[in-house]
């Protein structure tokens, strides 16, 4: 298993976790087996309930064998008549009430069953919302998918049918067993000598078939990353820009087939050797007759037994009765070896250490007392290396290679060697905006604007120095606080697939109708809704793909506004929009940023010349810092950037 993707301070747990497992497989196993089990402890009352049903149920199937040696010997051995319906009421009656416990004991099976796996659902779901933006980024959408569905999906069949199989299974075949040695101990002998030889084949077999599914599970996370990355609007795009349909099929089919090929093996994994017990169960009566019937006619009885025909057709039915459960076990344990990888797939990703978290008592800090300065006091920063990152501890170097050769847009592409050392992104930045003031990020391509604004909201956390709201440490402030007060208006603009009004009210749920068009209209959107056909209630396509790049950014824009928040990151889209639609995005910025500290990425010649502060960056660092004329007089990398990008900007996109 590749486990590279893992190494650093933020996978050690990981890290400790597969080798603990490499060293020893069954260490690990008892560990997943006893994590599983406690995942049903919500659920200890109904559990007790099903297994009190099975043991239940398990006894009344005695029964009827037993009374078959009583039917031959006594009842109509000896002409009782009486006795013989009395019997025969008797085997009547107990499988339609072990029948009716049965369905009950399903019930609460799937029930207990679908509540572990909605549990492990939910807990994976929360764990992954608390995932920083370094672990999304350096993850396939499409795998993260995949272990939420695909993994939890493939151990459902376990958690509900499994365990109760287990024991509804031992308790038939033990008690079963005793029933036998019961009746006679020689013939059970006879019977059962092979046994521990197919259970430990089985066991050989089960770990073959892990092996296989967790192949399989790979195999499937990959096709759902596929056709994640391929089939949404950007990725077909993509595609169909580039003319690459036949390829993305071929890469698709080669998967395709491997996944195929992969379960056909899993499937036919231990087939023949399940048919030589098929057999050999099958052929057993035979030998019990030859020995029972040697035993009768030489009247031999062996173990003191004597040998009637009651206890041959008993024994036989026991010995039918026994083919079932010793088959399923030894089938379960195969596919419990099977689950175990899925299971084990599961809990790594609920293991994830979760890198930023919550002080305990971190600050609640309300928006109302919040006066807005922003510091930064001699942050450092990098983004740790690809490999340091990831938390795709499946995907090894080999791979990222492999993605990086054959789609280079996936993040996985980025494919660094072991000795590369970490760049500095960001190198000793200090600066304080004060409350109300906008300050404007300038600088080529790749300076590192971007990160100094993720820095604010802790989407990542600085290496060494401090970000701070109004003189407290971001680290110090809880996050839900930190998401109240700060609004960022992104490049892309992210809208869900819902109508405008759900996507507007997602910046505040208890926004009135009154709030939410003042927003709007601040945004100068408003009269853009109205005159579609359905108004607030349009359905916005996935990422908003039916709306114009520019409405987009305004119905993003209002949704900020809604928000209201103490602190603006704007990252002004580089897109050239036409002179009417940038006006428009003009109108609505201004509202937005009035009254509120901004710090904005400027791609706009009316945002810096506004700016009451322009901070030149360039390779990590702040190189010039002042107003628009004190940056043109110094005649520096500002100067240089305003005269090659601004300056030919139309004219009255500068009219601050
Ligand atoms: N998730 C990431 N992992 C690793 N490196 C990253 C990541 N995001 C950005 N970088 C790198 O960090 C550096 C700064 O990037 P940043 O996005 O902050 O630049 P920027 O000034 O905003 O550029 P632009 O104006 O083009 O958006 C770049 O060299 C970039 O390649």
């Amino acid at each position: 298993m590749a486990v590279r993707g893992m190494r650093g301070s933020h996978g050690s747990n990981m890290a400790d976790y597969v080798e603990e497992q490499k060293k020893s497989g069954r260490k690990t196993d008892a560990r997943t087996v006893r994590r599983i089990i406690l995942s049903f402890k919500p659920y200890k009352a109904q559990v007790i309930l099903v297994l009190i049903a099975i043991i239940v149920t398990t006894l009344l199937g005695l029964i009827n064998p037993l009374l078959i040696q009583r039917i031959f010997d006594d009842a109509i051995g000896k002409g009782n008549v009486t006795l013989l319906i009395i019997y025969v009421v008797i085997m009547f009656v107990t499988p339609i009430v072990s029948g009716i416990i049965g369905v009950g004991q399903s019930y609460l099976n799937n029930r207990i069953g679908q509540s572990v796996m909605r549990d492990f659902r939910n807990r994976l779901y929360n764990h992954l919302q608390s995932m920083s933006l370094r672990f999304f980024t350096s993850t396939r959408t499409g795998e993260i998918q995949s272990r939420l569905s695909n993994d939890v999906g493939g151990v459902q069949g376990v958690v509900t049918n499994t365990a109760t199989s287990i024991v509804s299974n031992l308790s038939t075949t033990i008690s079963t067993i005793i029933a036998m040695v019961l009746l006679s101990p020689l013939l059970t002998i006879i019977s059962l000598g092979l046994l521990p030889l197919f259970m430990w084949i089985t066991y050989k077999v089960g770990n073959v078939r892990r092996a296989t599914s967790k192949e399989t599970q790979k195999s499937m996370a990959s096709l759902t990353a596929m056709m994640q990355e391929t089939l949404s609007v950007s990725g077909i795009l993509l595609v169909k820009t580039f003319g690459r349909q036949q390829y993305s099929q071929d890469r698709f089919e080669q998967e395709n087939q491997k996944l195929t090929d992969l379960e056909v093996r899993q499937q036919m994994i231990g087939r023949w050797f399940f048919m030589f017990i098929g057999t050999f169960f099958s052929v057993m009566p035979a030998i019990v007759y030859l020995a029972a019937g040697w035993q009768i006619i030489h009247r031999v009885p062996i173990f003191g037994a004597g040998m009637s025909f009651g206890t041959i057709v008993a024994f036989t039915t026991l010995q039918s009765r026994l083919f079932f459960p010793v088959g399923q076990l030894l089938n379960i344990q195969v596919e419990i070896q099977g689950a175990l990888a899925l299971f084990d797939r599961i809990f790594e990703y609920l293991d994830l250490p979760i890198d930023i978290k919550d002080k305990p008592n971190a600050l609640q800090l309300k928006p109302e007392q919040v006066r807005g300065e922003v510091t930064f006091k001699n942050v450092m920063f990098a983004y740790k290396r690809d490999e340091e990152a990831s938390s795709d501890k499946e995907t090894g170097q080999e791979e990222r290679e492999l993605v990086a050769q054959s789609n280079p847009i996936s993040p996985l592409a980025v494919v660094h060697t072991p000795e590369e050392p970490a760049h500095q992104t960001l190198n000793d930045i200090s600066f304080t905006i004060k409350p109300g003031q906008l300050a404007a990020l300038v600088g080529p391509s790749g300076a590192g604007k971007t990160t100094i604004t993720y820095l604010v909201p802790r989407l990542y956390d600085v290496d060494s120095g401090e970000v701070e709201i109004d003189g407290h440490n971001v680290k110090d402030v809880a996050l839900s606080s930190l998401g109240s007060l700060v609004g960022m208006v992104t490049q892309e603009t992210y809208l869900f697939h819902a109508s405008i009004r759900e996507n507007l009210l997602y910046a505040r749920t208890d926004a009135t109708e009154e709030e939410m068009i003042a927003a709007t209209k601040a945004a100068a959107i408003h009269d853009r809704i109205v005159e579609l056909d359905d108004g607030y209630d349009t359905i916005v396509g996935e990422r908003g793909y039916k709306l114009s790049g520019g409405e987009k950014q305004r119905i993003a824009i209002a949704r900020v506004i809604l928000k209201d928040p103490r602190l603006l990151i704007l990252d002004e889209a580089t897109s050239a929009l036409d002179t009417h639609a940038e006006r428009m995005i003009q109108a609505a910025l201004e509202p937005l940023m009035k009254g509120r500290t901004t710090l904005a990425i400027a791609h706009r010649l009316s945002t810096i010349l506004s700016a009451d502060i322009i901070l030149v960056v360039n390779k990590g660092e702040i190189v010039e810092r002042g107003t628009h004329q004190e940056l043109l007089e110094r005649n520096g990398l500002y100067a240089q950037l305003y005269h090659e990008q601004f300056s030919q900007l139309p004219q009255e996109e500068g009219v601050a």
